[in-house]
């Protein structure tokens, strides 16, 4: 019997075995190779996530009252454009693509084909829940590979979700659903996969890397990281405000892997960044913000006391200037904003991931360059300022996954950049043609005839044939018609 997804009480290793091996066998078979596969099942991820948006909607809510606003836009409608991005783009990605070849092959013609990898696992995170389980799926269906998705237990209701409607959707004898937590995300790690894509935190990355690594088994890691927000004073404040908010607490309440964690201004024209950032606060989400219905909630009550713990550390004491508020039954914390922030205290340390916004101030604004270089590496680094020199001086000096000028977070919705982190905030990318690359095996194919066989390839060698194969190789009809006429 086909099935979709398993009992939770019984995954375990044989069960994540006999997974894999049912796939593979599938795989084997070739079914996932073809085009007519490839499609179907894309249209399928996008009718399941058109026709049940309202199931979709209730879920997020449901995992983590996020506002159906925020989960059309930032999951469905992403979600569906991402699919229909790929159905438009598949025959043109899947095509070989043909490539020069030199002299030295001559005759010869030379392609890349993109090959399917095999039988790939995607193991999926709790704030975007719907978005970034389907999205790399898009990307292993696109790029002809059988796919196992590991759903965060962490959002319960949209896993249930995900595993009812890909059942009643998806070919399950080439798409399954398992979920789980830990034990069953460990059963599916023990596994040998031909490809791992992990989003999640980084200590969770390093057991997925360390897992894959006794398969040889090459993977992506969607990780996170302290993402900068650098605010010069030559620029609209109303507009940049606005869009700082948007980025963080308009994505999940700050529960986002792309969110602006801190911001870096300089002393003189911090005071007017927090007015504004209160003004336009207050515009968003009212006077009462644990009360907004466009505010998601916190995901548990260990995430909650994570934050708490930011917020109670003697470092950070009297320097709220605006939020704070929290209530612990209805696991919320409003829009917080804090000045001048020591850079050890503890919400400098690590990444906030809620609703919390330090401000640290500097001098010159050239400093924040030093001081976000002084972390790891960011998933992503915005900068506001009008200064030609200052943008050059950011998008060249300062090392993130992605960079954005006088926006935050946008570049997400740009399916022609790749979407990934450098150093702890990720390795590998997606998105678009990224993400069927991140599925493919980029196979080098060339083809000679058996016309124009040279002898100079062949023993023996001769001084002549030396002459020769040093003018082929350094290149250059020339060289070669000085060889032949012994003038070299
Ligand atoms: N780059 C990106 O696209 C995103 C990155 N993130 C990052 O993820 C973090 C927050 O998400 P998390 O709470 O970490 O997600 P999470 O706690 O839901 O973990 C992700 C997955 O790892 C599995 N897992 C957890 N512990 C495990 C263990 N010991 N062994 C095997 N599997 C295990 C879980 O079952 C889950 O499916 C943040 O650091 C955030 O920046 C979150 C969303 C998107
Ligand atoms: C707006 C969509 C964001 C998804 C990835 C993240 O930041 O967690």
């Amino acid at each position: 019997m086909a099935f979709s997804t398993v009992n939770k009480e019984v995954f375990g290793s044989e069960e994540a075995f006999a997974t894999v091996k049912d796939l593979r066998v599938t795989f084997d078979s070739g079914k996932t190779r073809s085009y007519k596969w490839r499609v179907s099942q894309l249209k399928a991820l996008f009718d399941l996530t058109e026709g049940h948006e309202k199931e979709i909607v209730a879920s997020l809510y449901s995992d983590l009252s996020k506002s159906e606003t925020e989960s059309f836009i930032q999951e469905i409608a992403m979600l569906k454009n991402s699919c229909q991005a790929a159905i438009k783009e598949l025959k043109h990605w899947m095509a070989p693509e043909k490539v020069k070849t030199s002299l030295t092959t001559f005759p010869s013609s030379a392609e890349i084909v993109s090959e399917p990898l095999g039988v790939v696992l995607v193991i999926s995170a709790w704030n975007y829940p719907f978005l970034l389980s389907l999205d790399p799926v898009i990307g292993a269906i696109a790029a002809g590979n059988a796919v196992v998705l590991k759903p965060s237990e962490m959002a319960p209701a949209t896993s249930s979700l995900l595993a009812k409607l890909l059942g009643e959707y998806m070919d399950n004898s080439s798409i399954r659903v398992v979920e789980g937590a830990v034990d069953e995300t460990s059963a599916l790690l023990q596994q040998k996969w031909d490809k791992i894509f992990y989003t999640g935190n980084g200590r969770v990355g390093r057991i997925v890397m360390a897992a894959a690594a006794k398969h040889l088994t090459p993977v992506v890691l969607e990780l996170g990281g302290k993402s900068p927000v650098v605010v010069d004073s030559d620029i609209n404040l109303k507009v940049a405000t606005r869009r700082i908010i948007a980025g963080k607490w308009g994505c999940n309440n700050g529960q986002a892997c792309i969110s602006p964690d801190y911001i870096i201004t300089t002393k003189n024209y911090a005071p007017k960044l927090v007015d504004a950032l209160k003004t336009e606060l207050e515009a968003f989400y009212g006077k009462n913000p644990l009360e907004s219905k466009d505010l998601s909630r916190i995901v548990n009550s260990n995430h909650f006391a994570r934050l708490t713990k930011l917020l109670d550390d003697d470092k950070v004491s009297g320097k709220i200037v605006y939020g704070g508020e929290k209530d612990e039954s209805k696991l919320r914390i409003s829009p917080t904003v804090l000045l001048d922030v020591p850079r050890d205290s503890l919400i400098m340390s690590e990444e906030i991931f809620g609703p919390l916004l330090p401000i640290i101030t500097v001098d010159k604004l050239e400093e924040s360059f030093d001081v976000i270089n002084s972390g790891s590496k960011p998933l992503a680094a915005y900068i506001f300022t009008n200064n030609k020199n200052l943008k050059e001086k950011f998008v060249m000096n300062v090392s993130a996954g992605g960079v954005v000028i006088n926006d935050t977070t946008m570049h997400l919705a740009v399916h022609t950049l790749p979407f990934g982190g450098v150093g702890e905030s990720g390795l590998g990318a997606y998105h678009g043609k990224f993400s069927f690359d991140a599925f493919s095996h980029k196979k080098a194919v060339l083809y000679r005839s058996f016309f124009g066989d040279a002898p100079i390839r062949y023993p023996p060698y001769t001084a002549t044939k030396m002459r020769l194969l040093k003018a082929l190789v350094g290149g250059g009809i020339l060289n070669i018609v000085r060889a032949i006429l012994g003038m070299s």
